[in-house]
Order: structure tokens, then C-alpha cells, then sequence
């Protein structure tokens, strides 16, 4: 596994980067494979991947061959202001053409009533399936799920998807996705995948702007454990794409 780092000047050169990535590893498994599987987080990541919406990126992706899935998810109905679903399908998915039945959201009853547990049982059954139809790679024939691109984001507090510091399900091995019902950020239920899934994907790019996030952008380069997203690994390639602020800690860095 490689770990690449770049800091960027300003939101344009960062944004940018972050659609050409994308738009690279889209060309190279759509030519692959014929799909190209994407996980997406909430967070302030959606609007990062609006240049991806513009020329040259949104006539030349091959959208059709995309398949969409979530790092985490809040348990509140599709159409709540806290649905990282709704957040996607408002900024993004809505403004490109992804036949819907590519969109793998969590399950809407359970949304609908605020069951994290059987939320968390649907979304594991849906990856699974996906993993049986070659949808989803499988990682090293060990029937885990390996996506081509996670775009992921951190929290101030070192969280990343739906796992927080200091929460055991940091640890948690036996299961792709897993659920909690006390996020220390609201809203309190939230399922998530596992660390384990997390870390077989191919890519995971982790972008982070501002000066909030600083401290613990230094913590994660110092390998503070404590931290999940210190813990974040890739199969071949983690990418950190930083804005000034939040590398301003950090005590080495190349500005673009
Ligand atoms: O609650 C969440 O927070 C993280 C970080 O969001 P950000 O706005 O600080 O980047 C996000 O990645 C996750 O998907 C979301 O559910």
C-alpha cells in the first residue's frame, strides 16, 4: 500500500484534484471491469465533487458503469436534512446520469422507523449480494468486499464514516457493517462499515479542508491509534488530499 499526500491552496486546486482522481480511476475500471464502485460519505465531501458535475468531467465519466454505495449512514428517513443519502442525491447524484437501481442507499423502512440494527443487517445483505453477482470485487478470494474508490472525510474530532474515538466498534471484525445508537455527534443512530471493510478498498481518498480539522490531521500523522482515522489503510493507495489550514499543524508539508 502506498500513502500520497498533497496540500492545496485554495478550494478550486483542491476540488479539482479531487475530479481529476476520481475521473482517472473511473476510466481505468470502467475499461477494466465495466463498473466502477464508489463509496461516498456525508459530510461537507458532497460539495468538494462538484467540479465533477462540469466539462470536461461530466460528458466524458462513463456515470452508467457506476455503482454508488454509502461509508455510513444516519438512520432517519431519506428525505430528513441528516441523511447523508438525501445530501448526495441533492448535490450530486440527482445532476448526473446513474440508472437508480445503481444507488444502493440503506433500506427505507428502516430509515423510515429508526431501526439501526435491522438497517445495518439489510445493508451487509445487499453488499453480499453484490459481492455474488462480481458486482463488488471480492478481496483476495476472502469474500470480503473490495470497492475501487472510497471518498471519505474526518471529522475535528478524528472520526471517520460513522467511527468515533473511543467507541469499540472500532474493533469490530465479524461483521461488513455495523450499527450504533449513541453517535456523540447527532444524529444518535448511525450504521457504518467496519474497519476491516474500510481498509480493503483500492482506494480511499481522504479529503480535508480547514482549520478545525488541523489538530487532528496532526494527531493522524503522528499515528495516533486512538484516532480512527489514523487507522485508515487502503489496498493500494491512500490518498489525503489537505488544505493549507488543515495541514498548518503538520510539520512538514509542500504547498501547491
Ligand atoms: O457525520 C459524519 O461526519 C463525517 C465527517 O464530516 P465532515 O463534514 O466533517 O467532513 C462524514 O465523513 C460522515 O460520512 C458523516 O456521517
Amino acid at each position: 500500500m502506498t500513502r500520497s499526500r498533497r496540500v492545496f491552496d485554495t478550494e478550486e486546486l483542491f476540488i479539482n484534484a479531487i475530479a481529476e482522481r476520481t475521473a482517472a480511476l473511473s476510466a481505468h475500471y470502467c475499461h477494466q471491469r465495466g463498473y466502477f464502485t464508489v463509496v461516498l460519505s456525508g459530510g461537507d465531501l458532497i460539495s468538494w465533487l462538484r467540479k465533477l458535475l462540469q466539462p470536461p468531467y461530466i460528458d466524458s465519466i462513463e456515470w452508467s458503469k457506476w455503482h454508488i454505495f454509502w461509508v455510513d449512514e444516519r438512520v432517519v428517513p431519506w428525505d430528513h436534512p441528516d441523511s447523508n443519502y438525501k445530501l448526495a442525491m441533492d448535490g450530486f447524484l440527482s445532476q448526473v446520469p446513474i440508472p437508480t437501481g445503481n444507488i444502493y442507499p440503506i433500506d427505507q423502512y428502516c430509515a423510515a422507523v429508526g431501526d439501526a440494527k435491522g438497517a445495518a443487517f439489510l445493508y451487509e445483505k445487499c453488499i453480499k449480494r453484490l459481492v455474488d453477482r462480481n458486482i463488488i470485487r471480492s478481496y483476495k478470494s476472502s469474500g470480503f468486499p473490495q470497492f475501487d474508490l472510497q471518498l471519505l472525510g474526518m471529522g475535528p474530532d478524528g472520526h471517520m464514516a460513522s467511527l468515533f474515538p473511543g467507541h469499540p466498534h472500532i474493533n469490530f471484525k465479524s461483521n461488513l457493517v455495523t450499527y450504533i445508537t449513541d453517535s456523540p455527534k447527532p444524529p444518535p443512530k448511525r450504521i457504518t462499515f467496519t474497519l476491516p471493510v474500510i481498509n480493503c478498498s483500492s482506494y480511499n481518498l481522504m479529503a480535508i479542508r480547514g482549520m478545525e480539522q488541523a489538530d487532528a490531521v496532526a494527531r493522524v500523522f503522528n499515528d495516533d491509534l486512538d484516532l480512527p482515522t489514523a487507522r485508515l489503510k487502503a489496498d493500494t493507495e491512500v490518498i489525503w488530499y489537505l488544505d493549507a489550514d488543515a495541514a498548518s499543524k503538520l510539520s512538514d508539508y509542500d504547498e501547491e
